[in-house]
């Protein structure tokens, strides 16, 4: 359930009014998200997602919203939001900062083959490219120094032999030089979940509210442990192959992110362990998170230690 505040049709119709997308016909909540509230709205002018965001500093928004107007307006699939005839993107609805965006066609896909990485591989590239003329500037909110702080607040609630792999992979991760790496605006969160496809084509990318300022390979890394992942945490070859190969084709990688490749992958995966050790050991009272099983990303980083994921390709 992920309407966690209601919205009554006659509230809805009297707000549209501060919008120029003609009156409401029709207003139904969203049964997927864990974070906000989200609705479907269909007006006599079009179809639109509406969010009210339920726990996010107001202030930390604009960047979000921003920025998926700026990927919008240069082609990528991502859902344009709505400027209401003050001109802003963020108004104010049932007491929550809330939003209107573009509905786009399409369904996630959990079990993706080889060309939709390739599909997504370059998608990928390309978020990263068009992100270069983004004006704004807002850290990643799961940077490296969330993760060293993360860890220090979750530690004392793991078990021994997990809080041996914490230590270790923290003072492994302290020893790498992200400085010499590409970096802008990544949406640090390009799950399978998020993508949706409209027959062969992504039809939209979503739920930027994690996006940020950090190095274009931690996001490349996130997208791979999730997109290229088996069940037990190894990496499938071929939708690996695809999608780093689809994104290298758009955007070559450096020397240097083919050197910080395999640290890379294990800052992507210590990142979810912790979101998810978090939520599951010490859940904030009040706040409305599904916890997802942090062993998934335990596992993942431990496999990345232990068997190191082929190179990326590029010159030597
Ligand atoms: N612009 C959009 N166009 C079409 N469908 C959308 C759009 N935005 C959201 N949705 C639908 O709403 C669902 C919930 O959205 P979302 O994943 O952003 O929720 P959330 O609670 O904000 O984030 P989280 O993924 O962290 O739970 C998505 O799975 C998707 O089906
Ligand atoms: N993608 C995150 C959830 C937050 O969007 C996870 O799987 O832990």
């Amino acid at each position: 359930m992920s309407v966690f505040t209601p919205v009554p049709e006659t509230v809805l119709a009297q707000w549209l009014q501060n919008y120029a997308i003609g009156r409401l016909v029709e207003l139904k909540g969203i049964s997927a998200g864990v974070q906000n509230s989200n609705f479907f709205v269909t007006t006599t002018l079009g179809r639109y997602v509406l969010t009210l965001f339920e726990d996010m500093p107001r202030a930390e928004l604009p960047y979000y919203l921003h920025l998926m107007a700026h990927l919008a307006r240069h082609g990528l699939p991502v859902p344009a939001p709505i400027a209401n005839r003050d001109n802003e993107y963020l108004g104010t609805l049932q007491g929550k900062p809330a939003v209107l965006v573009m509905r786009l066609q399409g369904a996630s896909d959990m079990t993706p083959d080889t060309d939709r990485c390739t599909r997504v591989g370059a998608m990928l590239a390309g978020l990263h490219l068009a992100g270069q003329s983004y004006g704004r500037r807002q850290a990643n909110p799961r940077g490296a120094s969330w993760r060293s702080e993360a860890a220090q607040r979750v530690r004392n609630h793991l078990p021994t032999d997990e809080r041996a792999l914490l230590d270790a992979e923290l003072c492994f991760q302290s020893t790498l030089d992200c400085g010499q790496l590409p970096a802008g605006a990544i949406h640090a969160d390009l799950f399978r979940d998020n993508v949706l496809w409209d027959g062969e084509h992504i039809g939209g990318v979503i739920d930027f509210y994690f996006a940020g300022h950090d190095t274009w390979l931690f996001d490349l890394a996130v997208t791979v442990n999730d997109w290229c992942t088996e069940a037990d945490g190894s990496l499938n070859r071929a939708r690996y192959d695809a999608l780093v190969q689809a994104y290298h084709a758009e955007r070559p990688f450096t020397a240097a992110e083919r050197a910080a490749w395999p640290g890379m992958l294990r800052a992507a995966a210590l990142r979810f362990w912790l979101s998810r050790a978090l939520d599951f050991h010490l859940p904030r009272e009040g706040e409305m998170v599904l916890v997802k099983n942090p062993h998934e990303y335990r596992d993942i980083l431990r496999l990345h230690i232990d068997v190191p994921a082929p190179p990326l390709p590029g010159q030597v």
